[in-house]
């Protein structure tokens, strides 16, 4: 079966400096894959690569098969239907003067009738598990979790295929971050999404993706299924990663905390 997103050889540069070296990797259809990295290791700089937010020097990124490497601003719009990304900071990413129904209405095809607008844009937010009466609030009146559902609520509009998520969770509490992360996974399942999880925490790829990439200053080191990977890790590099991040899966945290709440 032919890869939703196939990203071969890539590098990218700034200026003199390699930001990403020979990199590939795939997604397949409702396949997620984690891509996981210190700090500085590029793992920003390749979804911008996808969305096309920075030039790539050499290598292909094909999404269904089509080659989207170098797409001009026009085709790369029509093309905004099928990939979306939802980033750390919710609130930096909301106009902080438009109601939350206008930022969720705007990724809508163009044209669509205000009243079918209203009523998907209120199932939508019905959907993320934030009431419809948001839709005549600022974004500022809300906190980072319900923001960061409005997010995804926003991201998934057009009916995308392929949602990167950079970062996503990694400013929420653990207990938000778990119920983003389950809502994230019962999407996936009704939807038939592919996720790309940028992510610094190997204990939310364990809990969300199949597959995990591992980068390392522009350079992938290890990639394989999850499980595989973070049991036996093979290269030095992700042993280290998982040594400085004994944090339990969040979601198996979450429920724990509940249980014991619900004895005590
Ligand atoms: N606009 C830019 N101009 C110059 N260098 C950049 C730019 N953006 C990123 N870099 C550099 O490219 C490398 C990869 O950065 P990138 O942001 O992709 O890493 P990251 O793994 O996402 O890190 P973080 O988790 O801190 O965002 C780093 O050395 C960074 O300093």
């Amino acid at each position: 079966m032919r890869p939703l997103l196939d990203i071969a050889n890539l590098e990218v540069r700034y200026g003199d400096a390699l930001a990403l070296s020979d990199v590939s990797l795939s997604v397949r259809s409702g396949q997620t894959v984690g891509l996981v990295g210190e700090s500085g290791s590029g793992k920003t700089t390749l979804g911008k690569a996808v969305l096309g937010l920075v030039p790539v020097s050499q290598g292909e990124i094909r999404l269904d098969g089509k080659e989207i490497t170098d797409l001009g601003v026009k085709e790369r719009r029509a093309l905004s239907g099928r990939i979306q990304v939802v980033f750390q900071n919710p609130y930096s990413s909301f106009n902080p003067r438009r109601t939350i129904g206008q930022a969720v209405a705007e990724t809508l095809p163009k044209g669509t009738p205000r009243d079918e607008a209203r009523e998907r844009v209120g199932a939508m937010l019905d959907r993320v598990g934030v009431d419809r009466d948001a839709a005549h609030r600022y974004p500022g009146q809300f906190s980072g979790g319900q923001l960061q559902r409005i997010a995804i609520a926003r991201a998934l509009m057009p009916d995308p295929r392929l949602l990167i998520c950079d970062e996503a969770v990694s400013a929420l509490d653990l207990s938000v971050q778990a119920h983003v992360l389950n809502l994230l996974a019962d999407l996936r399942a009704e939807r038939g999404l592919s996720y790309l999880f940028i992510t610094h925490d190997l204990a939310v790829v364990r809990h969300l993706a199949d597959r995990v990439v591992v980068l390392r200053r522009g350079e992938v080191v290890e990639s394989g299924r999850v499980d595989d990977v973070c049991e036996t890790p093979r290269h030095p590099y992700t042993r280290a990663l998982l040594a400085a991040a004994p944090v339990p899966d969040p979601v198996a945290q979450a429920r724990r905390r509940a249980e014991r709440r619900a004895l005590a």
